[in-house]
């Protein structure tokens, strides 16, 4: 069964389609600046040339149409036709409490997505979009949606209550929901199944630090804590994300500056974060050039990103009474060397030793970087959230047949 997996971002939509007979990627790719001037698709067939195109592509229907012509494309294609392709499994931020695990897209399922709108501006419209899209252009083929928010389902009250008047809940479902739970999930199993111990026993911080980031608490396997709330601006300090900050900023400010709703929720999520505080970029690796170049306000930014991140470890092994294993995974995770060094030689008071050469290599394999005697396991685990999509979207289709 051949599998499209799309990630569909408010401008953008990423895409992988897989083999799922041995589980290999037959290309991927990413269309950016849906919806402005110049739309750039890159798309990477494996073992042919990489291909871009610029080209005016106004909504997410044009991009996937865009997509399946580059897939089918005589030169740059790797399957005959459309028909090679017999189901697509969406990323979808936000599921709420109605989704617990992955689901076939049907009526009710879009109504329930369309609902949580509220609850992710940012995101679910934009999964939406990929839905139709890929609805109008592979009409009668099975979609699934994995949600980021699935795996945290099992935090307990105590994390997921917000200390304000519990009609907020009852009235909105207004909670802590998390996010990148795909990404925690497969990290959290990865590093289980590298040590060679059973997943049950492990009380596990899986590090996500990508462009959005969020830490969690993973105690035998399940969440039972996360950084992002209900929203995925809650907790570390992102690119473009403030994360936490006093509540009573929200209305001093708006007050002040005649703000309306939307516009302080676009300074706080498309405005702050590193690009706030370093002036110069949302992108970790500007921001480390800026540092090691003595840039003041680069280097604020990081000492700030780096010190939070810390912070929320040290709160993680006191909420699980103790930690077994520290993994980084996602963009700055898996590839910043100097952000891990800053975070994990100030635990040692955890029992973390750091091996700064382990640290060093680079490789997209799992690995450990803390030495033979630390109390702490810390590794590296490279996500792979598009493959946890593509297997649940193939036993959930292949059920759904029998
Ligand atoms: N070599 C690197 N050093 C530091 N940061 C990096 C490196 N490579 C990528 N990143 C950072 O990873 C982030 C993007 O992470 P990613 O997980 O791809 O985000 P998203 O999935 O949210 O788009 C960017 O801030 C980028 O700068
Ligand atoms: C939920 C979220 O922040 O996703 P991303 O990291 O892809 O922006
Ligand atoms: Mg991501």
């Amino acid at each position: 069964m051949n599998i499209l997996v799309i990630n569909a971002g408010s401008s953008s939509l990423k895409y992988q389609l897989y083999n799922m007979t041995d589980e290999s990627v037959l290309a991927k790719g990413l269309v950016e600046r849906i919806g402005m001037d110049s739309s750039i698709l890159t798309h990477k067939p494996t073992g042919k040339q990489d291909v871009t195109e610029v080209s005016e592509i106004l909504e997410h229907t044009t991009a996937i149409r865009k997509v399946l012509g580059m897939l089918t494309n005589e030169e740059h294609g790797v399957i005959d036709s459309i028909e090679n392709i017999q189901a697509v499994g969406h990323r979808v931020v936000h599921g709420g409490e109605s989704f617990k695990a992955s689901a076939l897209v049907d009526s009710d399922a879009k109504a329930e997505i369309r609902r949580l709108f509220d609850l992710a501006p940012l995101h679910n419209p934009a999964s939406m979009m990929g839905i139709k899209a890929a609805e109008t252009n592979m009409p009668g083929v099975p979609q699934v949606v994995v949600f980021d928010t699935a795996f945290h389902q099992t935090m307990p009250e105590k994390s997921y209550l917000y200390a304000i008047p519990r009609v907020l809940y009852n009235k909105y479902k207004v909670r802590r929901y998390g996010a990148h739970g795909t990404s925690h999930a497969y990290v959290s199993q990865a590093a289980a199944e590298f040590l060679d111990r059973p997943l049950e026993d492990l009380k596990i911080i899986t590090c996500h630090i990508g462009n959005g980031a969020s830490l969690t608490a993973v105690q035998g396997g399940k969440s039972i804590d996360t950084s992002m709330g209900m929203t995925p601006l809650e907790g570390l300090m992102m690119g473009t994300r403030s994360g936490d900050l006093d509540p009573a900023i929200v209305p001093f400010v708006m007050n002040k500056e005649e703000l309306t709703v939307n516009e302080v929720n676009s300074m706080l999520n498309k405005h702050s974060g590193l690009l706030a505080i370093s002036g110069i970029s949302s992108d970790m690796r500007e921001i480390t050039e800026g540092m090691e170049k003595g840039d003041p306000n680069s280097t604020l930014a990081f000492d700030m990103y780096e010190y939070r991140v810390r912070k929320y470890i040290g709160s993680y092994a006191a909420a699980m009474n103790g930690v077994d294993v520290i993994v980084f995974t996602a963009g700055v995770g898996e590839n910043s060397i100097v952000l891990r060094q800053r975070v994990l030689e100030q635990l040692t008071y955890l029992g973390v030793e750091l091996d700064e050469e382990l640290n060093s290599i680079r490789s997209g394999e799992p690995r450990r970087i803390s030495t033979a005697n630390s109390k702490v396991v810390v590794l590296v685990v490279p996500t792979n959230e598009e493959l946890v999509i593509a297997r649940d979207t193939h036993r959930i289709v292949q059920a759904s047949n029998r």
